[in-house]
């Protein structure tokens, strides 16, 4: 069991479901590492925050939705050359989360359909777990 809360970011990222199926990804914005590179929304915890109060303010900023229920489906530990990240990845079910998607940070947004992705690149971190979401969705 790996512990690295100490030098490890903390990281929420929510992935959204709608009607048809599919999946919400982001595109990171321009100036931030890895910009134009497809992700799940969300980002970094807050001092003295709770993981879902983080994934509700991220997916506000960002996307201006509200998440009303999230289920932390895997955790993954990764070292980028920028941060050391400790991602917490939730499911957000098609009836958990409310609101029309409006991207409100110059990034863009896709739904889709997690067994035949057409966007690229994707965050390197994110590889594994996209398969493992193909298989669960399923
Ligand atoms: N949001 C998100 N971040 C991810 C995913 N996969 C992954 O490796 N990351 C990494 C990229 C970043 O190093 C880190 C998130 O930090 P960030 O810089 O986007 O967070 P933030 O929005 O709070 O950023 P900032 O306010 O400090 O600019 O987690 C993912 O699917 N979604």
């Amino acid at each position: 069991m790996m512990t690295h809360s100490n030098s490890y970011i903390q990281v929420v990222a929510g992935i959204v479901q709608n009607q048809a199926g599919e999946i919400l990804l982001s595109s990171r914005p321009v100036g931030k590492a890895y910009a134009g590179y497809w992700e799940f929304a969300g980002g970094k915890v807050e001092q003295n925050e709770t993981l879902f109060a983080a994934l509700q303010r991220e997916f506000n900023e960002e996307l201006n939705i509200h998440i009303h229920r999230a289920t932390l489906w895997q955790e993954k530990f990764y070292q980028y050359e920028h941060a050391n990240v400790h991602l917490h990845f939730f499911i957000v079910g098609v009836a958990d989360w409310s609101g029309d998607v409006v991207a409100r940070e110059q990034q863009q947004f896709s739904w889709q359909n997690p067994h035949n992705y057409t966007i690229s690149p994707m965050l390197p971190a994110n590889a594994a777990l996209l398969q493992e979401l193909a298989d669960f969705l399923k």
